[in-house]
C-alpha cells in the first residue's frame, strides 16, 4: 500500500473513531439528562407527599373514602353547596394520586401552583361548574412553567410560556389542574412508556398496558387517583386507554375544543385530526366537563373554536332517537365482552324508547391505512423521525421507528414481498412513503368530500341521530412489553 492510501485509511479510521466518540458522549449526556429529569420528578412527587401529609396531620378527621367514592356530579354539587371543603377534596385526591402512582407509575409532574390556586378558589364567591374539582392533564397539554415532554429528552427544560386555552378555561370554571400524566415517547403508540418516566402499567392488571397515548390518564383515573382528566386522540389515544382501563371518554369532534397550546406529535398534519376530550369514571362526568368547557371563555380565548355552547335542549330532550350500532367493523374483531357490552347498551337504549338500527362500517382497512397512515406519514416519515434526532429510543417505539427509517424504495419492495404473508404490514409500509403535494391534496379531497360529505354526513342527516361504536381494537388489554427505568 502506498503512503497516500495509508494516509487516507488512517484519516477514515480517525474520522470513524471521532464519530463514535461523539455519539458515545452525546448518549452519555442524554442519559445524564434523563437521570436528572427522573430526580426532578421524584422531588416534585416528594413535595406532593409533604403537602398531603401536612394536610392529614392538620385535619386528622377527614375521611378519604366517602370523598373518593362520590361521582363527579355528586362531588361538584357538594363543593358548590358548601357541604364539602375544596381543601378536603384537593388533598384527598392528591394523596390517592400518590398512592396510585406508586403502584402504576402514572403521574409525571406535580403542578404545585394548584395549591395557591386552591387558596384563590376558596376566596371566590362565584362557584362555577367545576368549582374545587381536582383535574389531571396529559403530559402534552401546556401548563405554564412546566414541560410538555411527549416523553422526549429534547423537550425537557422547556417550560410552557403560558397555560393552554383548555387549562385556562378549566381554571375559570373553578377546576384545579394538579398533576400531569404519562405518555408513550412521541404519542404515536398504544402503550405508555418513555425513557424519562418509564412504563405506566394498568391498575386492573399490572402485567398489562393501560393503553396509549393518554395512558397515564387512563391509569390514574381507573386507579381512583383523579376524578376527571383531559387527553388527546388522533388514532385511538383516548379510546384505547379508556377501554383498557375500564373508564369512559369522549373524543370530541376535531375543533370542538381548543387545541391552542396542546402539543401534537406531527404538527401540520391534517389528514388524521386531533381530538381533545375528557376522561372519567362515568358518562355523566364527561357531560359535566363538556358543559363546563363549551363556554364563552373558550370561544373568546380561541376564536377558531365554533361558538356553539353545550346544547341543553338536545341533551335533555326525551325525543325518541334512531341510533346506529355495530358489534364488529370486520377489521378488528371484538372479544366476547366487547360484543356483550355493545348489545347490552343497544338493549338499554331500546328499553328507553329509542330505535336501534344495524350499521355496517365501510372500508375500515382503507380508512386505517390509505387515509390515516398515509396522512400521518405523507412526508415519508420525516417529521416523525425529526422527533427522535439525537434522542435515545424507547424499546416500545423501535418497530415503528425501524419502518420509518427504511428508504422509500426498500419500503415499497418489502411491502410487495410481505403482502401475501402479512397484508396489513404491507399496507402500512406502502402508505409510509413520501407523497407529492398533488397526492396529498388528493388525499385531503378524498377525506373531505368522499368520506365526510358523501359518506358520513348523509348518515346523520336525517336518518341517524347517533352511533354506538365498537372500539378500534378488541379492547382486550395488551401485555406490557417492557418495563422502563
Ligand atoms: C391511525 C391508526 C393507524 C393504525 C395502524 C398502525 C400503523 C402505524 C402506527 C401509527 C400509530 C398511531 C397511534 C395513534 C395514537 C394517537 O392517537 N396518538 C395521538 C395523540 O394525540
Amino acid at each position: 500500500m502506498g503512503a497516500g492510501a495509508s494516509t487516507i485509511s488512517a484519516l477514515l479510521c480517525g474520522a470513524a473513531a471521532a464519530a463514535l466518540l461523539l455519539r458515545w458522549r452525546g448518549r452519555r449526556g442524554l442519559r445524564r439528562e434523563l437521570a436528572e429529569a427522573g430526580r426532578r420528578r421524584q422531588r416534585a412527587l416528594g413535595r406532593m407527599e409533604k403537602a398531603a401529609a401536612r394536610f392529614r396531620e392538620q385535619n386528622p378527621d377527614v375521611d378519604a373514602d366517602p370523598i373518593l367514592s362520590l361521582s363527579l356530579v355528586e362531588l361538584s354539587e357538594k363543593l358548590r353547596d358548601g357541604s364539602l371543603s375544596p381543601d378536603w377534596v384537593f388533598y384527598t385526591y392528591m394523596d390517592k394520586a400518590l398512592q396510585v402512582t406508586k403502584e402504576v407509575n402514572c403521574v409525571t409532574d406535580y403542578l404545585q401552583e394548584s395549591e395557591s390556586q386552591l387558596q384563590q378558589v376558596k376566596r371566590q364567591e362565584k362557584k362555577d361548574l367545576l368549582y374545587g374539582v381536582p383535574v389531571s392533564i396529559k403530559d402534552s397539554i401546556n401548563y405554564k412553567g412546566h414541560d410538555s415532554t411527549l416523553g422526549l429528552a429534547k423537550r425537557l427544560n422547556q417550560p410552557a410560556a403560558e397555560d393552554c386555552v383548555l387549562v385556562q378555561v378549566l381554571k375559570r370554571q373553578g377546576a384545579l389542574p394538579f398533576v400531569k400524566t404519562n405518555v408513550p415517547q412521541s404519542l404515536l403508540n398504544y402503550d405508555c412508556s418513555n425513557l424519562i418516566f418509564g412504563q405506566t402499567v394498568n391498575p386492573l392488571d399490572h402485567t398489562k398496558t393501560p393503553g396509549g397515548s393518554s395512558g397515564g390518564e387512563g391509569a390514574l383515573i381507573s386507579g381512583g387517583g383523579s376524578i376527571l382528566g383531559i387527553g388527546t386522540d388522533v388514532g385511538g389515544s383516548l379510546r384505547v386507554p379508556a377501554a383498557f382501563c375500564g373508564i369512559c371518554t369522549l373524543k370530541a369532534t376535531g375543533g370542538r375544543l381548543s387545541k391552542k397550546g396542546v402539543v401534537p406529535s406531527i404538527p401540520g398534519q391534517k389528514s388524521a385530526v386531533v381530538g381533545i376530550g375528557p376522561m372519567a369514571r362515568d358518562v355523566d362526568s364527561l357531560v359535566l366537563c363538556m358543559r363546563a368547557l363549551l363556554c364563552d371563555d373558550m370561544f373568546r380565548l380561541d376564536p377558531t373554536v365554533p361558538p356553539l355552547p353545550f346544547n341543553e335542549e338536545v341533551f335533555s330532550s326525551s325525543r325518541s332517537l334512531r341510533i346506529g350500532y355495530y358489534d364488529t367493523d370486520s377489521f378488528t374483531m371484538p372479544g366476547p365482552s366487547m360484543r356483550r357490552a355493545v348489545l347490552e347498551t343497544k338493549q338499554l337504549l331500546e328499553n328507553a324508547g329509542h330505535t336501534l338500527v344495524p350499521f355496517k362500517p365501510c372500508c375500515i382497512e382503507h380508512l386505517m391505512f390509505d387515509i390515516s397512515v398515509r396522512g400521518l406519514f405523507a412526508d415519508g416519515c420525516a417529521t416523525f423521525l425529526d422527533l427522535f434526532k439525537g434522542e435515545l429510543e424507547d424499546p416500545n417505539i423501535k418497530q415503528l421507528l425501524l419502518l420509518s427509517k427504511v428508504p422509500g424504495w426498500l419500503r415499497s419492495l418489502l411491502s410487495w414481498i410481505v403482502k401475501p404473508i402479512v397484508p396489513r404490514l404491507a399496507n402500512v409500509l406502502r402508505n409510509m412513503n413520501e407523497r407529492s403535494v398533488k397526492e396529498l391534496w388528493k388525499l385531503h379531497c378524498e377525506i373531505e368530500v368522499k368520506h365526510h360529505l358523501e359518506q358520513l354526513v348523509p348518515l346523520f342527516n336525517p336518518p341517524l341521530s347517533g352511533l354506538i361504536q365498537c372500539s378500534l381494537t378488541s379492547a382486550e388489554r395488551l401485555p406490557v412489553t417492557w418495563v422502563g427505568p
